[in-house]
């Protein structure tokens, strides 16, 4: 596969702080990456730069092959932006919105029309079209950003937190375009999010911390690395299940009644669950998680839900 961001020894300081040191990675095209860490942790840094906002102080930043630095016209018409803090005229109707934003891109007037119909159909607001957007629900105002953000046929797609603050049912919606923009269109998704369970939907996460990345993998193969299942186990007889599990050489902690054990040592975690059957009042495995991940990677816990 190509990537089509490439990021090499990137660099940026403010004054004598370094905010983001030595990074690379890169992007396939076409999948959809996450690009995680807590705050402060170099992540709009990253993005302003690679969306050409920013100066670099060292380092190369390609995106579909144009530099970031050198070719930041070129760059721009290869990506479309979805920032956090909305930036479309309340006042105006969908339609307006979308029209403002093709002047703003010198698309040819003859092919207005088609593409605003080609966007507003892929994110279902087509018969909105003519709402004004102070009107619209928060997660219409998403998808109606989203629309924008793809107005002039990038093929890098920039989300910075895209279902923040929106309901579950929504950020579902949401994620159903994201997947329909990868899928259907080859549109390369690079976002950031703080909700882990999205995090494990994407191809690739990347994981930067103080100013570093610390992981870049398949969510699959992090969870592998850095995850481990546990048995929560509930007994009649505490000082018998204590002793059995010192036996079989199993760590194990106690909580709120339960003995929770690592489930890494599979065969002996059965031996002991066998032999201790019938006292047994109630077990659960619980699968290790992305916050687990991100948890162990980074020390700290991702942002909790706003
Ligand atoms: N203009 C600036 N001048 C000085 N320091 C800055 C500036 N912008 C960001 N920083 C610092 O650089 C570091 C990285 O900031 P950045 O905004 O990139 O982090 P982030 O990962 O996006 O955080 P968040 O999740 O809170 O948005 C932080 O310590 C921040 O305080």
């Amino acid at each position: 596969m190509t990537p089509i961001i490439e990021v090499k020894n990137f660099t940026k300081r403010y004054g004598d702080f370094t905010a983001v040191n030595d990074i690379s990675f890169s992007v396939e095209e076409g999948t959809i990456f996450a690009f995680l860490g807590p705050n402060g942790a170099g992540k709009s840094t990253t993005i302003n730069t690679l969306c050409t906002i920013f100066e670099k102080t060292s380092g190369t930043l390609f995106i579909d092959g144009k530099d970031v630095t050198d070719q930041k016209s070129e760059v721009r018409a290869a990506i479309g932006v979805v920032f956090q803090d909305s930036t479309l005229d309340a006042k105006m109707t969908i339609e307006e919105n979308l029209k403002m934003h093709c002047v703003f891109y010198h698309i040819p007037k003859k092919e207005v029309e088609e593409r605003i119909q080609f966007v507003l159909k892929l994110v279902d607001l087509l018969g909105e079209r003519k709402k004004p957007v102070g009107a619209l629900s928060g997660g219409m105002k998403r998808r109606v950003e989203i629309a924008r953000g793809l107005i002039h046929y990038p093929k890098v797609l920039f989300l910075d937190e895209p279902t923040t603050g929106l309901d579950p049912q929504t950020r579902a919606h949401i994620w159903e375009y994201i997947i329909k923009l990868q899928k259907e269109r080859n549109i390369t998704i690079f976002l950031t999010t703080h909700y882990m369970e999205e995090a494990e939907i994407c191809n690739k996460i990347a994981i930067i911390d103080g100013g570093t990345i610390v992981a870049h993998d398949t969510p699959y193969a992090l969870k592998k690395m850095y995850t481990k299942d546990k048995a929560y186990i509930a007994t009649k007889d505490e000082t018998k299940l204590e002793q059995l599990l010192v036996q079989y050489d199993l760590e194990y902690v106690k909580k709120d009644g339960y003995y929770k054990v690592e489930a890494e040592n599979l065969d002996r975690l059965l031996q002991v669950l066998s032999i201790h059957k019938e006292d047994i009042t109630n077990i659960e495995i619980r699968k290790g998680t992305f916050n687990d991940v991100f948890l162990e990677i980074t020390g700290k816990k991702i942002r909790e839900e706003d």
